[in-house]
């Protein structure tokens, strides 16, 4: 597990625009050494507000969006074009606006397609399809993802795997139905902690004072089980993009950076 790396910004709206610069950089590097890349999206507004941000770069094009392969963390189950759902919101916010190939853009199932309302069946499909995706070179039943994004709940919680609920637990599936979950909706979809550790850098996004102390416990050893952000790790980097609110209680020893 590598130590995980902190970057603050001075608030919420810069984070999301250096977030969204540094995402165009990390798939123009991808796309140049491998063809294509491959990002994990996350719900919620720091996510949402980091894809607005794209969108509006002028660096945007530098990617090639029709090599750029697209999958989700998460989703609520909600029938297909609920304004609810994590897919919803990205379009609005940028893939509507951007040439993707939509064969390469795999949004989880919603909760009136062929799986009707048996989360845990569309939750399979997922994971078959990430399986169907990956090749003998990754690591495990799932693509390796150049970057997966998650943002973090104000209980430490990411993608949907709350603290102490059976998905944060889950060591063998990618890929779990979520019921009862404490931020509505209840019925979720999430990749499981195992899908998130096969991308090579996970990006984790806290801004605002609400974010405080999830950050603080996340990064000063609390365990994955009651802190599910703290298990959220990539294979050759971590990376916590928060912004001074979110970073206001973490320990001395972690930020601000001791003046060298
Ligand atoms: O489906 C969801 O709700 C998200 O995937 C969820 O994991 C979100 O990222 C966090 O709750 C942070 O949300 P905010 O950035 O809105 O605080």
């Amino acid at each position: 597990m590598n130590t995980p790396q902190l970057v603050v910004h001075r608030d919420k709206e810069l984070m999301a625009q250096a977030a969204a610069a540094r995402l165009i950089t990390r798939i123009v590097d991808a796309q140049a050494a491998r063809g294509s890349a491959s990002v994990v999206l996350t719900g919620g507004r720091n996510g949402n507000a980091l894809l607005t941000a794209l969108g509006a770069s002028p660096a945007r094009d530098a990617i090639d969006w029709a090599r750029l392969d697209l999958w989700w963390g998460d989703e609520r189950f909600l029938p297909e074009g609920d304004p609810e759902r994590n897919v919803t919101q990205a379009r609005a916010a940028l893939l509507d606006s951007v040439p993707v190939d939509p064969a390469r853009v795999r949004p989880m199932p919603p909760s009136d397609g062929v799986h009707g309302s048996d989360a845990d069946a569309a939750a399979a499909a997922y994971a078959a399809e990430l399986a169907a995706a990956a090749g003998p070179e990754d690591h495990g039943p799932v693509p390796t993802f150049d970057v997966l994004m998650l943002g973090v709940g104000p209980d430490t919680h990411v993608a949907s795997l709350f603290p102490e609920l059976p998905a944060v637990r889950e060591t063998d599936r990618m890929v779990v139905g979520v019921h009862g979950a404490p931020k509505p909706p209840p019925t979720r979809i999430s990749l499981t902690l195992p899908a998130i550790r096969a991308a090579r850098e996970v990006w984790l996004l806290a801004a605002g004072e609400d974010k405080a102390k999830a950050a603080a416990i996340a990064l000063s050893g609390a365990g994955e089980i009651q802190a599910p952000a703290a298990g959220a790790y990539g294979r050759s980097r971590t990376l916590w993009l928060l912004d001074a609110a979110a970073a206001s209680e973490l320990p001395r020893d972690l930020y601000p950076p001791s003046l060298a």
